[in-house]
């Protein structure tokens, strides 16, 4: 029997150190193209987000979700225009085949004063809780995905034969939203339950922080017929393509479907960040392709994927 593969694990080190040779480069854009072609996800090491401040922001998902259940109620993202906030176990559904998620969550982005709010940017709903343990290390890592994300981009722009200029406008004050999950032990045994429904993700790239040990994440490889289990390891980030880059690519970097399914058998922990771009850019991979922008992508989105408007 032919074996399952893996999703490749690339070193960004010799990519992201500033004394980088065009060389060295040129040969970890060169596996992130292969990665990204191939399956759509790429694990990463060697991609300057300091451990501590990973772990940091684990024990703030944990500082969340422990707080009482009217505390969390009380930061719903239904309250806040910016769909920033709470969002209770069950309220969404990945998967309109499965059972509704057994997760909660938390989304915020880039703190946006009240009176500037807009599409996806707002406010954030902080919750009452002291800055060490929570605003500190949340805003902290949230700096480390906007640079790690811009490197990323820039790998694919490369790969994709482009110099790094064709994502100027994308990366300009790109929406980049955090969400925060809590898997609970599934609640029911039923087959159809899972974590996070199989689903494919919205926006341009997701880079993905799990806790280490609390393994779950499966990701669909039609070649093998089979869900191909992602490890949670400690420092290691999953990458993986949404739909807008598999639509401005063509298909050619696929928003490849995957799933959670806590196996952990307690709770488990994870942090998705959802790089979604400059709401006004248009395809950068394809200049002149000016069809949808990623405002409109977003907001079609989420009309399927939450039956309501994103407003
Ligand atoms: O929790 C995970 O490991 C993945 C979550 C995910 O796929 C998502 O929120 O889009
Ligand atoms: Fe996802």
């Amino acid at each position: 029997m032919a074996s399952i593969p893996e999703i490749p694990t690339i070193d960004l080190r010799s990519y992201i150190q500033p004394d980088a040779s065009p060389e060295q480069k040129a040969t970890v854009v060169d596996e992130v193209r292969k990665a990204c072609s191939q399956y759509g996800f790429l694990q990463v090491t060697g991609h300057g987000v300091p451990l501590a401040t990973q772990r940091e922001v684990l024990e703030s998902c944990k500082s969340l979700f422990d707080l009482p259940q009217d505390r969390k109620n009380a930061l719903s993202l239904k309250n806040n225009p910016a769909r920033r906030g709470y969002e209770r176990i069950g309220e969404q559904v990945l998967d309109a085949k499965a059972l509704p998620d057994c997760k909660e969550g938390y989304y915020l982005g880039r703190e946006v004063p009240l009176k500037q709010m807009g599409f996806l940017r707002g406010p954030n709903q902080w919750p009452d809780l002291p800055d060490e343990e929570f605003h500190a290390p949340i805003s902290q890592y949230y700096e480390h995905m906007l640079r790690l994300g811009g490197s990323l981009l820039e790998m694919l722009a490369l790969g994709l034969g482009h110099d790094v200029s064709v994502l100027e406008a994308f990366t300009e004050e790109p929406v980049v939203n955090l969400k925060l999950l809590h898997y609970p032990k599934h609640i029911s045994e039923d087959p159809k339950q899972f974590g996070a429904g199989a689903h494919t993700d919205f926006g341009a790239i997701t880079i993905l922080l799990q806790q280490p040990g609390k393994h779950g994440l499966q990701v669909w490889h039609a070649p093998s017929d089979a869900w191909l289990p992602v490890s949670a390891v400690e420092d290691v980030f999953v990458i993986n393509m949404g739909d807008l880059v598999h639509k401005w690519t063509d298909g050619r970097y696929s928003s490849t479907v995957h799933r959670v399914v806590n196996a952990s058998g307690g709770d488990r922990y994870s942090v998705p960040c959802f790089y979604q771009g400059a709401l006004s850019a248009t395809n950068p991979f394809k200049p002149g392709d000016n069809t949808e922008t990623v405002e409109q992508h977003i907001r079609r989105k989420f009309d399927m994927s939450y039956g309501l408007k994103a407003e």
